[in-house]
């Protein structure tokens, strides 16, 4: 039996081992969130960033080791448990936009707080402030398959901040924009981040936009490895 994690920490895990199918994804990793922290976790492509966010957002169950949430214990959670952890307690953005293609963005956005128990009109409200944030409130009536790729997934950004839950995980969140769109919605999750005091762990293979967030760890096949050294020289 092992002691809890320490209290200022919102997530923290020790020694964490997953595979997929056989194949070794994160061989014992150990990490610790600050509440309010924003985190990136940075590597090549296949190091274990998604299967990490994974872990830390009760998505995937761990093979080994502990993942706490607070000073509750995640890895002991069944399926339900950890879907009811991930509705109320994690909001999540990935790589692809994924919505559901029979709301419009503004019902999209709005899901999240209804789930949660607010009132439609607060919902629809907090959703086209939300989609106003991530400029993209002319598309509050359309659905996702009149909208560009783009366009969707700045709409799955304002979804996973809308009930502004305690914790927000992005996975390459920036991977659909456009060059020059991508530091603009960086900058909006970590600026949303900050002003509501979410903490923020966002997973990237691109060093450069790991300079948003305030911490840094980096991945090396499954491992946590000494930071990259553009990084360390650049002072982050
Ligand atoms: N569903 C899966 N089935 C089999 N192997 C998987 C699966 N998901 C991930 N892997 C393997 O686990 C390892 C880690 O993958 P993971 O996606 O976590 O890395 P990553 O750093 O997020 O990669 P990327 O930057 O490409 O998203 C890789 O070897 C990958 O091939």
């Amino acid at each position: 039996m092992s002691a809890a994690p320490p209290d200022n920490d919102v997530l923290w895990a020790r020694g964490i081992v997953k595979s997929h199918h056989g194949t070794p994804a994160l061989r014992g990793v150990s990490l610790g969130v600050r509440e309010g922290e924003m985190l990136a976790v940075t590597g090549p492509r296949g190091s274990g960033k998604s299967t990490l966010l994974g872990c830390l957002s009760a998505q995937l169950p761990v093979d080994e080791g502990e993942v706490w949430f607070h000073s509750a214990p995640v890895h002991t959670l069944g399926r339900a448990g950890r879907e009811k952890l991930r509705r109320e307690r994690f909001g999540y953005v990935g790589p692809e936009p994924h919505l559901v293609p029979e709301l419009t963005a503004r019902e999209n956005v709005a899901l999240p707080l209804l789930l949660a128990g607010a009132g439609h009109r607060a919902a629809y409200r907090a959703a086209g402030e939300w989609l106003e944030r991530l400029d993209v409130a002319d598309c509050a009536k359309l659905r996702p398959a009149d909208l560009q790729q783009d366009r969707r997934q700045r709409i799955a950004v304002a979804r996973a901040l809308a009930a502004e839950p305690p914790v927000v995980f992005a996975d390459d969140p920036t991977a659909p924009l456009h060059r020059d769109a991508r530091e603009q919605v960086l900058r909006i999750l970590a600026s949303a981040a900050r002003s509501h005091g979410l903490t923020l762990v966002l997973a990237t293979h691109d060093p450069a936009l790991a300079r948003f967030a305030d911490r840094t760890v980096h991945l090396v096949d499954g491992r946590i490895a000494p930071e990259p050294a553009a990084a360390v020289a650049a002072g982050h």
